[in-house]
């Protein structure tokens, strides 16, 4: 049993078929890589298997369940949390208030609640969590910056925090490398890898070849909506298929 499969996904926004029967598996604790050219259903799969989208064909099973139909906050309890693609951070807050609102939404304890803390028990809880996930990031010494004061590297790493703080089994991460620098690219390269070494599954979408050749144990490549290769690392950098649709031009 797989740890996390997509079966034969579809998805059609009405004439257009932005996947046509992509099938994945995702073993526990591997880095996957998803690639492929702009349009392909890179990010329509994420959101597949995260719940924001339900398929029109096929299934998403996690440990063996079948979570197609579950809303994405059911799955996000379950432990399949997705990262976007922007930023997504309160600006007008600190790096801390951030990590701490997305800790009580996964709560459900409510953004008032959250800021004002009103049941002390669980806001101690609350607290310990945040500041455990922001020291694992690399982000605790900063933790008093408004989020919008941060460089690059440190937002990415303040918006795994957030996501981190949920307690993720696996963690979507959509272009965590955009627009870095080749040093924020090697910082959050070894954050990536730090994640997983603690036990959760990591599902990749990027450009950065860089990051995906050196992080992924296996990459999945989608062109046009179909699954186009799927390998380790080297068979995907040599496949003329993939070199000819994707890598060619990246
Ligand atoms: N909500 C939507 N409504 C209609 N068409 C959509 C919708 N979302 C995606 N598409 C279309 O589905 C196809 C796949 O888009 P998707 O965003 O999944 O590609 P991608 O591989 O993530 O691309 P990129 O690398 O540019 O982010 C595209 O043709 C896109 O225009």
């Amino acid at each position: 049993m797989s740890f996390l499969t997509a079966k034969n996904i579809s998805k059609r926004f009405g004439g257009l078929t932005a996947l046509d029967q992509v099938s994945l598996d995702v073993e526990e604790g591997e880095i996957r890589g998803l690639i492929g050219p702009n349009g392909a259903g890179k990010s329509t799969m994420f959101k597949v298997i995260s719940g924001a989208y339900f398929p029109s064909a096929g299934s998403i099973l996690f440990q063996g369940e079948d979570v197609t139909r579950q809303p994405w906050h059911k799955r996000a309890e379950e432990g399949i949390i997705r990262t976007f693609q922007e930023t997504t951070l309160f600006e007008e807050f600190t790096a801390w208030e951030n990590v701490l609102v997305g800790c009580h939404m996964q709560a459900h304890t409510g953004l008032f609640r959250a800021i004002f803390g009103r049941d002390k028990a669980r806001e101690r809880e609350a607290e310990r969590k945040v500041q455990e996930v922001m020291e694992f990031m690399g982000v605790a010494d900063r933790k008093d910056e408004m989020a919008s004061d941060l460089p690059l590297g440190f937002q990415r790493a303040l918006g795994m925090a957030i996501a981190l703080a949920s307690g993720p089994r696996v963690l979507l991460l959509d272009e965590p490398f955009a627009g870095m620098n080749p040093e924020e690219t090697n910082t959050m390269m070894d954050l990536v890898r730090k994640v997983r070494d603690s036990g959760i599954t990591v599902i990749l979408v990027e450009h950065d070849m860089k990051a995906i050749m050196g992080l992924c144990d296996r990459i999945s490549v989608l062109n046009f909506g179909q699954l186009l290769a799927e390998g380790a690392p080297e068979e995907i950098r040599n496949n003329k298929d993939v070199i000819e649709a994707y890598l060619g031009a990246a």
